[in-house]
């Protein structure tokens, strides 16, 4: 059984949407540096959504879409009140308002593949939406309604400031929401094709796909990450700080992955960014204590950075709340887990594996008394 825990290269799943091949990365058919360098986050989801990319109309059509669905229904606002009274977690909160869209959405039920396709644009359109007006609430803020003449990076970073950001930062922001998107059967995409092969609907897998992505080991690790670079002053202070952390068995977020053990493809856009941004804010010590616990990480255990490292001082450096991190990590990673719903629904098998059992066996129930 051990070599099977973790399910470790236990192919799960044929699917059209991404490949990893060694260290090589592509969504359905292109390299994600193709991807990184020359497409927007919005032509990467039609690609993950229809298997081709988008001509010019059609792409009109989809960026008019989001616009139109981006709007929130206000009793979310009044949720968010409340969420932000009990000092919720924004992952935690983003999980549960996932899970309440589905409220206001008429053709909740209809699991023809017309509704089901619109119910990914309106999910799309409203996780960022969802993100940014948490953030606002929570501060005490108004909620900012998205322009339409703004692409998807630039409203949700509209939305969540209240001000239009720079080109830096929005080309910084699409990087980020393409080198996300999607990466084959990670937890959180898994546990979506998990749940929605019991013909569960849309909703229900998105919710339950943000559950898992919460965790330290996925997701997660990106906050992670900005507290350890907080927790250390200066590049000089890595070597000790590491140390301990060795001694202690206690693992370093953002580094390491279950698949690439010759380097995560996409680091490499995030560390460049991370160098350029740190810089811009006058905080280039960020950049250096990552590249030293890399360094070290990489010496000390042979393991290298994986998508979440860079990003954090990538968020960071646009003025992002840490605590967002996570859920900025979804609503990209959300067009994925709705390409591997749509494409489980197409072809569904209930998902369904056997455990091995190691627990005690020939037990009689004692009464309550005797116990
Ligand atoms: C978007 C994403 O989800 S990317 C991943 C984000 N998660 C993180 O960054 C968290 C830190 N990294 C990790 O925990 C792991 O590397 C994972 C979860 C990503 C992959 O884990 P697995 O493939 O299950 O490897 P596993 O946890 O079994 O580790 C194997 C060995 O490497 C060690 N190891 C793995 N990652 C790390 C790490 N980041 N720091 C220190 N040691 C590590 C383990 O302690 C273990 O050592 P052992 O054999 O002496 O017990
Ligand atoms: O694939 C994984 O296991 C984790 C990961 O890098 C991702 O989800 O982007």
């Amino acid at each position: 059984m051990s070599d099977k825990k973790g399910l470790e290269g236990i192919v799960a799943a044929e699917s059209r949407i991404s490949s990893i091949i060694g260290s090589q990365l592509t969504y359905c058919g292109y390299e994600i540096d193709d991807l990184a360098e020359n497409a927007t986050f919005e032509e990467v989801v039609f690609l993950l959504w229809n298997d081709r990319l988008p001509n010019q109309s059609e792409l009109d059509d989809f960026q008019a879409k989001l616009f139109e669905h981006m709007t929130l229904n206000p009793r979310v606002y009044t949720h968010f009140e409340e969420y932000a009274a009990d000092k919720v977690h924004p992952m935690t909160g983003i999980r549960t308002a996932l899970s309440y869209l589905a409220h206001f959405d008429p053709n909740a039920e209809d699991m023809s593949e017309e509704a089901n396709q619109e119910k990914a644009i309106r999910i799309q359109a409203k996780i960022a939406s969802l993100v940014s007006a948490f953030s606002r609430i929570r501060n005490g803020q108004e909620v900012v309604k998205p322009k339409e003449d703004l692409s998807y990076a630039a409203n949700f970073l509209y939305m969540l400031n209240g001000e239009e950001p720079n080109n830096t930062e929005v080309e910084a922001m699409n990087k980020a929401l393409v080198l996300h998107a999607d990466h084959e059967l990670n937890a959180s995409t898994f546990t979506a094709r998990v749940c929605v092969a019991t013909l569960s609907d849309v909703y229900s897998g998105v919710t339950a796909a943000a559950g898992a992505l919460k965790g330290p080991l996925h997701g997660g690790a990106n906050e992670r990450v900005m507290k350890m670079l907080s927790e250390i002053d200066s590049s000089d202070d890595v070597e000790d700080y590491l140390k301990e952390k060795f001694e202690n068995k206690e693992k370093i977020m953002g580094m390491g992955h279950r698949v690439y053990k010759e380097g995560d493809p996409r680091a490499k856009y995030l560390r460049d960014m991370s160098k350029k941004l740190t810089e811009q804010i006058g905080e280039p010590d960020l950049y250096e204590k990552s590249i030293k616990i890399a360094e070290i990480v990489e010496k000390e255990k042979g393991l290298l950075p994986n998508v979440d490292f860079f990003s954090a001082s990538v968020y960071h450096s646009l003025g992002i709340d840490h605590d967002l991190f996570t859920p900025i990590f979804a609503m990209s990673r959300v067009s994925g887990w709705l390409a591997h719903i749509l494409e489980q629904y197409q072809d569904n098998r209930l998902i369904r594996p056997r455990a091995e059992y190691v627990g005690q066996t020939d037990r009689k129930y004692e009464p309550i008394e005797e116990r």
